[in-house]
């Protein structure tokens, strides 16, 4: 099946979509056919492609009506707040047509009637014992399947085509959870999930640091020599930037959407005069060799996940917390100064401050009777800091911040990564 998306920048995830059934390929991600709303009728995931798993899919969708006025908060990290919904206990008559078809056989009766609760149904384990559904940005084989993976163990990771649909996926209850990049120490920050969080109702639940060693990837037998142009996700090109012009190649850069995907359209295009950049694991997945092994342009290169769900967990502090915050303020003297202040006097530091333009008041004219007209930005400020909201310097330092913002919101309270630094095993690029 095709993958439509319309902000496809070119056609090449348009093609990446139109997955040939060879083993090399890795399964079908989440799609979005029309901008808003997930294609159901056109999504594969991990999950599987069979008609019960599309049905068992199209049941969770319907019971999200179901548990929309749910407003339980999940202290477990588990996302069992939602097991009931998704059980079919509470569904319609009209839902029962949507109920997963079991695959026992026999007895068709019984397996069209409601599951009577049990014990088991109450328990807080995650989705009955089945791993939690996480979604990210990518081919399997992406750097953000590795960060699903680091942050949630054992997890069943759920490739999406973009960024927005793995939002969508957590809010329509397809997945438990996203993972998504938030910055990069080459390459600085992500704008787009800055944006989206804004733009979506999501809670950051956590963060994973990741370590990104990145490969040059050709087929078997292609030498740096054949090579005229190099794709990979922007992020991942303009964190080798250098090391391409040091290896001597004289390629084009090509943007796609992910690395891994870069590798395997590479694959299943069978191109032989263009190299990807992506993981070693991407290599593996799409039949590809290694041509140079550690090209990102500094060894310690690291990329900053956030963890995203429906509910917010509930802060302690008995371990370090780091706390997300965006605002906007209006007019005046200083605002900014004041607004960090109010952190500073109470000992708090910031790790990140970044500021978008306001998507809403984008350009103010302001008229000039001597000069004209003059523009100016209006900014969305995002600020990260080291305290947990259970802590009261950091509801007296957010109660100030009030006072000179228009808006304020916290995007989450959650478990600062304190996993010990394991630079890239490689310095440099090495040739094979
Ligand atoms: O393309 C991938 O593999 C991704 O997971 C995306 C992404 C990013 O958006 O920054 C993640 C980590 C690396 O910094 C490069 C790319």
């Amino acid at each position: 099946m095709q993958a439509i998306s319309p902000s496809t920048p070119n056609n090449l995830k348009y093609l990446l979509g139109t997955r040939p059934s060879t083993n090399r390929v890795a399964p079908n991600r989440i799609t979005v056919q029309c901008g808003y709303g997930l294609d159901s009728a056109n999504f594969h995931t991990s999950v599987g492609s069979s008609r019960a798993d599309w049905q068992s899919s199209c049941a969770i969708l319907a019971s999200k009506v179901v548990s929309q006025d749910q407003s339980s908060i999940d202290t477990t990290g588990s996302g069992a707040n939602h097991v009931a919904a998704v059980n079919g206990h509470k569904t319609s008559i009209t839902d029962l047509s949507i109920v997963p078809i079991g695959n026992s056989g026999g007895d068709n009766n019984r397996q069209l009637q409601p599951k009577p609760l049990t014990i088991s149904d109450l328990s807080p384990s995650p989705m009955h014992g089945s791993p939690l559904r996480v979604a990210y940005q990518g081919a399997p084989g992406a750097y953000s399947e590795a960060a699903a993976g680091k942050a949630y163990p054992n997890c069943e990771a759920i490739p999406c085509d973009q960024f927005e649909v793995a939002f969508q996926a957590v809010e329509l209850w397809i997945s438990d959870r996203a993972v998504l990049p938030v910055e990069n120490s080459l390459g600085g920050s992500i704008h787009r999930n800055y944006d989206l969080l804004l733009r979506h109702r999501l809670h950051i639940v956590g963060e994973v640091q990741l370590p990104v060693h990145h490969c040059l990837l050709a087929l078997p037998g292609v030498r740096k020599e054949y090579l005229n142009r190099v794709i990979s996700h922007p992020q991942a090109l303009s964190q080798c930037e250098h090391t391409l012009t040091k290896l001597g190649l004289k390629v084009a850069r090509e943007a796609v959407d992910d690395t891994a995907g870069a590798a395997e359209f590479v694959a299943t295009k069978n191109l032989r005069d263009t190299a990807a950049i992506a993981s070693a694991r991407a290599a593996e997945l799409y039949g590809l060799q290694v041509l140079a092994d550690g090209i990102q342009d500094d060894p310690n290169n690291v990329t900053r996940f956030v963890m995203l769900a429906r509910e917010p967990i509930i802060p302690r502090t008995d371990r370090p917390f780091k706390t997300s915050i965006v605002f906007a303020h209006d007019k005046g003297m200083s605002v900014l100064f004041k607004v960090l202040s109010a952190f500073a006097f109470r000992d708090i530091s910031l790790t990140k401050i970044e500021s978008r333009p306001h998507r809403n008041r984008p350009i103010r004219l302001v008229d000039d009777a001597n000069v004209g007209t003059a523009k100016h930005f209006e900014y969305m400020f995002y600020v990260d800091f080291e305290a947990s909201m259970a802590e009261v310097r950091a509801q007296n330092a957010l109660a100030e911040v009030q006072e000179f913002t228009s808006f304020l919101r916290v995007l989450g309270s959650y478990p600062m990564d304190m996993t010990p630094w394991s630079p890239s095993s490689c310095s440099s690029a090495d040739l094979h």
